[in-house]
């Protein structure tokens, strides 16, 4: 069974189409990430997982369940960190969680409520004023929040904008015990060294399109260009400036199409005199693939 399975999902506002029948799949136990410029759809597509806005077309389901016909079981099966920070300003930490527990009908859950405490570094603060917390110590709050459930789905939207290192840090070893626990992970982020370092499997979304879904390495091994990076003793010869990808710490970084536009390159470089005082070439990471992908299409 899939996780969460996004069947032609489509969302209209007016005459503008937020996503245009976008269809895949999260497989139990994926550490997935969902990628993809501002404004490409992937808080759209989470809000209709999370039943807070309709599909104009299209089905979604978490863990078997659908989201418009079987809302409370779908509710059950996922728990969502949103992006913006949402919480009532009467409740201390602790409180808001034993709320949040209500909702899903948990009375006896004060176990696991210490236990998310305790690995979000949020002790210390459980009797706090939520009003009173500074914007790091309420993302971790968001963060609890979403987990009183146990969901076996965690979706976490953007959750270390803005955050500082500690936090990312706790936050990631605790996602990925979760992860390694079982639970099905699917994460938006813009830092895509965390993506890469984190996921196994990726999905890139623009303008509502899915552009892209491959496990991790797939997509890390498929690009064969290399990117080459030279420490010259004179400035690059006119005729290899439109390999240039971009220059900076002393060097300059080139694009190598495929190894063997190397002997070329350095054949250029000889022909002009050019001395070479350090070479290193590079695999694409997520970033530049990902930066590849926006601008072919
Ligand atoms: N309520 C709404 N009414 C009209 N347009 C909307 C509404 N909500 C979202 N949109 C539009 O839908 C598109 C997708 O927005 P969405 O927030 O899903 O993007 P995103 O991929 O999450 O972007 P970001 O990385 O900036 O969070 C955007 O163009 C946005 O302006």
């Amino acid at each position: 069974m899939s996780a969460i399975s996004f069947d032609r999902v489509v969302k209209r506002y007016g005459d503008f189409s937020a996503l245009s029948g976008v269809s895949f799949d999260v497989n139990e136990g994926d550490f997935f990430a969902l990628l993809g410029p501002n404004g490409a759809g992937k808080t759209t597509l989470i809000s209709i997982l999370g039943g807070l806005a309709r599909a104009t077309g299209g089905r979604v389901s978490v863990m078997g369940h659908d989201v418009a016909s079987d809302y409370r079981a779908a509710r059950r099966a996922v728990g969502i960190v949103p992006q913006e920070l949402v919480f009532d300003p009467f409740f201390s930490v602790r409180e808001s969680l034993v709320f949040q527990s209500g909702y899903f009908g948990l009375k006896k859950n004060d176990d696991w409520i210490d236990e998310i405490l305790e690995n979000l570094g949020l002790t210390a603060k459980a009797d706090a004023n939520m009003r009173a917390l500074s914007g790091g110590m309420k993302r971790r709050v968001m963060v609890a929040q979403a987990l009183v459930h146990r969901p076996p789905v965690i979706v976490l939207d953007e959750p270390t904008a803005g955050v500082d290192v500690e936090l990312r840090q706790t936050l990631w070893d605790f996602v990925q015990r979760l992860n390694d626990q079982g639970h099905t992970i699917v994460l938006t982020t813009h830092y895509l060294e965390e993506a890469e370092a984190l996921c196994n499997r990726i999905a890139m979304l623009k303008q509502g399109q899915l552009l892209a879904l491959e496990d991790k390495c797939t997509l890390l091994n498929r690009g064969r260009s290399r990117t080459l990076k030279l420490r010259l003793d004179q400035p690059l010869p006119a005729s290899l400036a439109p390999l240039l990808l971009r220059t900076g710490d002393g060097g300059v970084e080139l694009k190598l199409a495929d190894v063997g536009a190397l002997e070329t390159i350095l054949a250029a470089l000889k022909a002009e005199s050019v001395g070479v005082r350090d070479i290193e070439i590079a695999k694409p990471d997520l970033e530049d693939i990902f930066v590849e992908m926006m601008n072919r299409q």
